[in-house]
């Protein structure tokens, strides 16, 4: 084996870093606000955003599949031309069952996608046809998500309808007695009628009826194949076929070269005065209204460096999307959160708003003994709704060295990747910074809060899955705070490989095996002609890569708290004319605690909302959860006071008690002189 090059004191790029991207390019991407991955008006579907989901899914008169995904979610990308496929097959469905798309992945669309209870993308549900009360809708319970087994899927949920609520554009899907077969040959039509026989587990007969909901002169029925000698009368030997009835009374069986739907139907439609209806259906408001154009201006960076705004913009997505789906944390999942937020509130190495943040929401975790907690008011703490002075997370989303060259590449997952990296390489280069938070001497402990974090929160469900397969297998033997630094970056490398040349690779940044040469030369080696890893170098480059002096704070968001100005805040007067005054300003201190106090009632009420009443023992728990920021506000707010205007208070207080006690003893002495005086004279 090659000797290890003596290691450098400390890595640094020596090469001149290029860009990440083409140089000061423009990219001009027509991407649509509400639909990334999908395109309103292009794509055969419903593309539903928040202000049109509800009025489309209550009181439709056509059923609806709806998936919700995520623009950022991998799986979401890759299973789109499949959506699509769908879409175009069962277009002629849609007076029956349409299919939409909500991307939760997009700002204004978060706070929905929580109301349906969307946790993992994608989320497919289905929602019955004249629904008249707000409902998350039934879980998609497919086998796989395979285009056939969706579409039968749609059929047997438009069969789930009662009577009075079937769609009335869907004709009945139940197959017909041979009698009422028998009927109709004596009965005079003005339209054909196609009779699809098949078996009881058959589809072929369904898809046909629906293909033809929209066109007029023709009624599509389908019969089991039970009645053999009926079967037999007709000169059908074998099931599906079609047989058809003709206006002027005639009727055979249909000669098509192979029993499938598509020949069936395409026939079908083909016949002379079959055509497609005119008039549409009175169907919910579409709102594919014309995309609106985005111009995004591509952000140069140096692919060897860190951007705050990256981890910046990932944390807000995690905090206030992605966990936001959850309603409460409770058990393992709240034990996860509580330990998520303690390692970043020690190892996140950002700017001292946001690290002070971290810290008030692990402190205030800490000092909540309660076993479940509404996500609602750990949002409340991290959009700062206390006011408590210094605290700030951006709510944009930058991506810079994560932006993609498309909406939908990269961003969400890059950052995460980067934002474990980093907290594992500072667990290494500060050991002890973990003491008395119960996760020190735990050389894994990164690696596993990130692990439970990917189980219980990570929004794509498939790359959690395929995450854990590698963690049970080798997370367990990581022995040191620098091998789990090795063990994520390898880790890395298998899932870049598996995903090289996926659809969800951006063009522009095609997976490789990282560091590439030209940011580490020293990290790679060749062995007998065959490449090899210098651990020693990556682990270097890894320490100093995701360390504090590579991270750039270019487009990282100025930390001015926009939430101070937001709408329908009773405090927004008060809070506006605070903003004008410096930080640590006395005012501010006051307001501060006022806020903190005022916190306690806030907690409890969203805890009443969303648990009824809470135990004596919870309220004293939040309750000494605040009186504890309290107490800190209020020693902070002590500074106000310097140590000479306390003496001088004690001064002033000890003179004036003596002053007092002077007088005393004084008039105390006299009048015992004027007793004695006045009494010797009267004897
Ligand atoms: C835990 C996890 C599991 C995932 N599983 C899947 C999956 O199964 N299927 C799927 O389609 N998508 C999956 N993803 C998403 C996928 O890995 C990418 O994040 C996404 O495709 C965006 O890729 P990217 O080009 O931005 O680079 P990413 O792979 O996201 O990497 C981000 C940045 O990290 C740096 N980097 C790259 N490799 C390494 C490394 N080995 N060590 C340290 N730093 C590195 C580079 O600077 C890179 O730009 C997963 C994401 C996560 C966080």
């Amino acid at each position: 084996m090659a000797r290890p090059r003596p290691a450098p004191r400390r890595w640094r790029p020596n090469m001149a870093a290029g860009s990440g991207g083409p140089a000061a390019v423009l990219l001009v991407l027509l991407a649509a606000a509400a639909a990334r991955l999908y395109r309103a008006g292009q794509d055969p579907l419903t593309v539903l955003t928040a202000g049109s989901v509800r009025r489309a899914l209550l009181n439709s008169s056509a059923a609806w599949l709806v998936q919700f995904y995520s623009s950022s979610c991998g799986h979401c990308t890759a299973f789109a031309p499949t959506w699509r496929a769908l879409a175009g097959d069962v277009k002629d469905w849609e007076s029956a069952i349409r299919l939409g798309v909500l991307d939760c992945g997009e700002e204004e669309n978060y706070q929905t996608c929580k109301e349906y209870g969307i946790h993992y993308y994608p989320t497919f549900r289905f929602f019955k046809a004249f629904t008249k009360q707000f409902t998350t809708g039934e879980n998609y319970k497919g086998a796989d998500r395979e285009l056939q087994t969706v579409r039968q899927m749609m059929i047997d949920f438009l069969q789930n309808h009662s009577q009075e609520l079937r769609p009335p554009a869907c004709p009945p899907l139940d197959p017909v007695p041979s009698s009422d077969i028998t009927s109709l040959f004596d009965k005079s039509n003005h339209h054909y009628t196609a009779i699809v026989f098949e078996s009881n587990n058959s589809y072929v007969g369904r898809e046909v009826l629906l293909d033809l909901i929209q066109y007029e002169n023709i009624v599509v029925k389908r019969a089991l194949n039970f009645d053999k000698p009926f079967l037999e009368k007709l000169g059908i030997t074998s099931v599906p076929s079609c047989y058809l009835m003709h206006p002027n009374g005639s009727h055979g069986l249909i000669n098509s070269l192979k029993p499938l739907r598509s020949f069936f139907s395409s026939y079908l439609k083909s016949l002379p005065g079959v055509r497609k209806k005119l008039l549409p259906l009175q169907l919910p408001v579409q709102e594919n209204k014309e995309e609106s154009t985005e111009t995004k201006v591509w952000k140069e960076f140096d692919k060897a460096k860190l951007y705050m705004a990256d981890l910046e913009s990932g944390l807000h997505y995690l905090l206030r999307v992605e966990l936001a789906t959850h309603k409460t944390l409770e058990g393992a999942e709240l034990k996860t959160f509580k330990d998520f937020v303690t390692v970043c509130a020690k190892l996140f190495p950002g700017r001292q708003s946001v690290v002070k943040l971290l810290e008030t929401l692990q402190e205030w975790l800490v000092s909540l003994p309660l076993d479940k907690i509404p996500y609602d008011a750990i949002l409340d703490l991290v959009n700062n709704k206390m006011r408590i002075s210094g605290i700030f997370l951006t709510k944009k989303v930058q991506w810079v060295g994560c932006q993609g060259s498309r909406p939908e590449l990269r961003g969400y997952t890059c950052s995460l990747w980067k934002l474990f990296h980093t907290l594992t390489v500072q667990a290494a280069l500060q050991p002890k910074a973990l003491i008395n938070t119960g996760l020190e001497d735990n050389p894994q402990i990164v690696l596993q809060v990130m692990r439970r974090y990917i189980q219980h929160f990570f929004g794509c469900k498939a790359c959690a899955e395929h995450f854990e397969e590698m963690a049970k297998e080798s997370m367990d033997s990581v022995q040191t705070l620098d091998k789990a630094v090795l063990w994520l970056w390898e880790k890395h490398n298998v899932v870049n490989n598996r995903l090289a040349g996926a659809l969800t690779e951006d063009p522009k940044f095609p997976k490789v095996q990282w560091p590439t040469p030209d940011i580490c030369p020293t990290c790679h080696e060749e062995i007998k002609g065959l490449h090899s890893w210098n651990e020693a170098q990556v682990l270097q480059f890894m320490k100093y890569h995701y360390s504090s002096e590579n991270i750039l704070y270019k487009y990282a968001e100025s930390q001015t708290d926009s939430s101070e100005t937001e709408q329908g805040d009773t405090r927004e007067g008060k809070d506006k004319s605070l903003q004008k005054k410096p930080s640590g300003s006395r005012e501010n201190k006051i307001q501060d605690e006022e806020n903190v106090l005022g916190s306690e009632s806030k907690v409890l009420d969203k805890l009443i909302a969303n648990h009824g009443p809470v135990k004596d023992s919870d309220k004293s728990a939040v309750r000494s959860a605040t009186l504890k920021e309290a107490k800190q506000a209020v020693s902070f707010l002590g500074i106000g006071f310097s140590n000479i205007d306390m003496s001088l208070c004690v001064i002033l207080y000890v003179a004036s008690s003596l002053f007092l006690m002077i007088m005393y003893f004084f008039f105390r002495m006299r009048s015992k002189r004027w007793k004695v005086k006045y009494y010797r004279s009267s004897v």
